[in-house]
């Protein structure tokens, strides 16, 4: 079974050496919205995949770090990489350029790193994230699926690589939460008591 919940952020960027010219050499914005698609072939204590509230922890905390954000790539004009940090409190260095693509896969690899780090307490079984939708505009969207994020034809995205402004990480519930995902530090969701016994 699959469930979904979708975040949404409002960013800007520029993604170089595209063909749509308005694109390539124009910072512009959109209001991306994300879909988290998560699977499993059991249930919960809850009769859930996993609890949606469950995913507005850590999850949307990394997703929201691209709200009111610049993002770019660390291969950009170093002037313009400068400059972006000079004049935006708020912005995120990645890898690979800011497509709508690199955004699914960027997200798909943070996240899937965020559940694998996760000790569920509810009695989720084998939950593990299917695909990750990143919509860039009402009408344009990309899905990313594991070997997506896995395919070093696309770009390496390790999450070292990821660099988030002080300003992001400070807006964090936990502002260093990416340094103990990196250093492999579990996550432990709540205890939930069990009021009724199947
Ligand atoms: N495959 C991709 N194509 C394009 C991307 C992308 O990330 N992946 N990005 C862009 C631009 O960022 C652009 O701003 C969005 O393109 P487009 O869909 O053409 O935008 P419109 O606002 O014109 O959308 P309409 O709904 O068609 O009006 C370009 N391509």
């Amino acid at each position: 079974m699959l469930i979904r919940k979708l975040f949404k952020f409002e960013s800007a960027h520029i993604v170089r050496n595209c063909s749509s010219d308005r694109c390539r050499r124009s910072i512009h914005g959109h209001s991306y919205k994300v879909e988290v698609l998560l699977e499993a072939h059991a249930l919960d204590n809850g009769q859930m995949v996993y609890d949606f509230g469950l995913m507005k922890g850590t999850i949307k905390d990394v997703i929201d770090a691209f709200d009111h954000a610049i993002c770019f790539w660390d291969k950009d004009d170093p002037e313009y990489i400068r400059l972006s940090q000079e004049f935006s409190a708020r912005w995120i260095s990645v890898p690979v350029s800011p497509s709508a693509e690199q955004f699914a896969r960027v997200f798909f690899v943070v996240i899937d790193a965020i559940l694998k780090n996760t000790v569920m307490k509810n009695g989720e079984n084998d939950v593990r994230l299917h695909s990750v939708i990143a919509h860039e505009t009402e009408t344009g969207y990309a899905q990313a699926f594991r070997e997506d994020a896995e395919n070093p034809r696309m770009g390496l995205i390790r999450l070292q690589d990821l660099v988030f402004s002080e300003q992001v990480k400070a807006e964090w519930h936990d502002p260093h939460m990416m340094d103990k995902l990196m250093a492999g530090e579990a996550f432990i969701n709540p205890e939930v008591p069990l009021q009724i016994k199947a």
